[in-house]
């Protein structure tokens, strides 16, 4: 409890916590502005695999970026950029034409209702 306590602090201190996220908040901004979709995803996650296949499969010719937050030292700013934008922590965190769209059961629940497509090409 104490260490956690410490490494927060630490954290807050630090001279380059400012800059960490900012740079997380600009590349996630830049991300959803010049893609058609964005991903942000874990590469472990089951749902981010659900939705990325399903996403990439049904709009292949669409602009499409992926960012594995768990694959990156950026990561952990990305997410707590996305939880303060969103209000969502969990991934995958889908945008579509820059709209914030949820998670994979948001997508799928709009595939179903035939409401992707439009989303998608609007
Ligand atoms: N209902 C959500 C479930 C998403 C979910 O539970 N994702 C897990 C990873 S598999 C998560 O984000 N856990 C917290 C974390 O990784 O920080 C959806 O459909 O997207």
């Amino acid at each position: 409890m104490l260490s956690h306590l410490y490494r927060s602090f630490a954290i807050w201190v630090s001279p380059t916590f400012p800059r960490k996220v900012m740079a997380a908040k600009d590349l996630v901004e830049n991300t959803i502005a010049s893609n058609k979709i964005a991903i942000f995803s874990k590469s472990y996650c089951p749902y981010c695999k659900r939705a990325k296949a399903l996403l990439t499969s049904e709009f292949p010719e669409e602009t499409t970026e992926i960012l594995e937050l768990d694959e990156r030292g950026d990561g952990s700013e990305i997410q707590d950029y996305l939880l303060q934008k969103t209000g969502q922590r969990t991934v995958p965190n889908i945008f579509i034409n820059q709209k914030h769209i949820g998670g994979c059961d948001s997508v799928v629940g709009l595939k179903e209702q035939g409401k992707l497509t439009v989303l998608v090409k609007a």
